[in-house]
């Protein structure tokens, strides 16, 4: 399952905002056109939407080529919007950030847009290859006949390929586990009841939809097993910005003495930021909590707030699976090491 293509100069955007009622593609072929993707979250997940914002620099160097105009300033003026978009995913600048590096170089014409589109399509490629990797390691994790919770979608759908907390689900899955899955709805948006439930259903993968707040209570039950999550930014002593949602869950899990593992590639780490505290949260338009499904249900005159990641501090979480392996306790120093170069 892909979430995102690259097609004779068109990103292709699978229409999340649509899904699993409808399978309709976008197609992109102006920075605009995919900032707005992003924004609405057509497209999302923190690294989907790092390889989307790669492509529309693709597309703002190659409208510029069209047009008779310089690559190196459409560039910059395409790195500004996109970096506009949404602000708590880091893998969306670290991809902005490659794609700045690679135009700097590239120069001017069609060679420097087929640069910048080379380099895109390997952000897409390599991310893959890294989920694949967290789903290995990430898979050692996993016992015989687990009872997995996870909150918002980490899957496919939210990578170039694969996924992250999910991919480790895949992974233990391909490795002959037997699983089953509580998949937390996530309010307001319904990652995990629209998306997630969408992936496992495609999978074969037993998985329950539950609603946010019953987590804690099948915790009590004895009924979950682990608890595994995506991350948007991890800081450099390991706190991870996550789901709002997913820091309840790491409370609730270490009060039940269950394990609370966070799944997410290198590129989502930002080693310049001390810790939690520093990481901008997104706040997303009120309406969204006010409506489900387009459909107005809180009264006339009721206010709302949306805040759309919450931080979990790194001392809730009892493994960060990375490409490069996995980090334990105590995650500042395990990070610290990751951030140098090691493991
Ligand atoms: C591999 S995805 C990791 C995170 O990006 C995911 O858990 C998440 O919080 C996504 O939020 P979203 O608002 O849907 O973009």
């Amino acid at each position: 399952m892909r979430a995102l293509g690259w097609n004779d100069g068109e990103l292709l955007i699978l229409d999340q905002t649509r899904l699993p009622l409808e399978e309709r593609w976008v197609h992109c072929r102006t920075v605009e056109e995919v900032a707005e993707a992003i924004e609405r979250m057509r497209v999302r997940g923190a690294p989907a939407i790092g390889v989307a914002a790669a492509f529309g620099v693709v597309l703002g160097a190659q409208r510029a080529v069209e047009q008779g105009r310089r690559i190196s300033a459409a560039v910059r003026e395409a790195v500004a919007r996109l970096a506009a978009t949404r602000p708590t995913a880091v893998n969306l600048f670290w991809a902005l950030s490659r794609m700045e590096k690679v135009a700097e170089v590239a120069g001017e014409g069609r060679e420097a847009v087929a640069r910048l589109e080379r380099e895109a399509e390997a952000v897409m490629r390599e991310d893959e290859r890294v989920n694949r990797r967290i789903g290995r390691w990430g898979a050692e994790l996993i016992p015989q006949r687990a009872r997995i919770l996870t909150h918002c979608n980490t899957g496919a759908l939210a990578t170039a390929a694969y996924g992250t907390a999910l991919g480790v689900i895949r992974a233990a899955r391909e490795e002959g586990k037997e699983v089953q899955v509580w998949v937390d709805e996530t309010r307001p948006f319904f990652q995990g009841a629209r998306l997630t439930a969408y992936e496992l259903v495609q999978e074969g993968i037993e998985g329950t939809i539950i609603t946010d707040s019953t987590a804690a209570a099948l915790m009590a039950k004895g009924w979950v097993d682990l608890v595994i999550v995506g991350a948007d930014r991890v800081a450099a002593n390991g706190d991870v910005a996550n789901k709002i949602g997913t820091y309840g869950l790491a409370i609730a899990a270490r009060y039940h003495g269950i394990p609370f593992y966070v799944a997410a590639p290198t590129s989502t780490f930002d080693g310049s930021l001390a810790d939690g505290r520093a990481i901008p949260i997104e706040e997303r338009n009120p309406d969204e909590v006010l409506q489900v499904a387009g459909v107005r249900m809180a009264p006339p005159g009721a206010s709302a707030l949306h805040l759309a990641f919450d931080v979990t501090p790194h001392s809730l979480i009892d493994a960060l699976i990375t490409e490069k392996g996995v980090l334990r306790p105590p995650i500042p120093d395990a990070v610290q090491g990751l951030l140098r170069g090691g493991t």
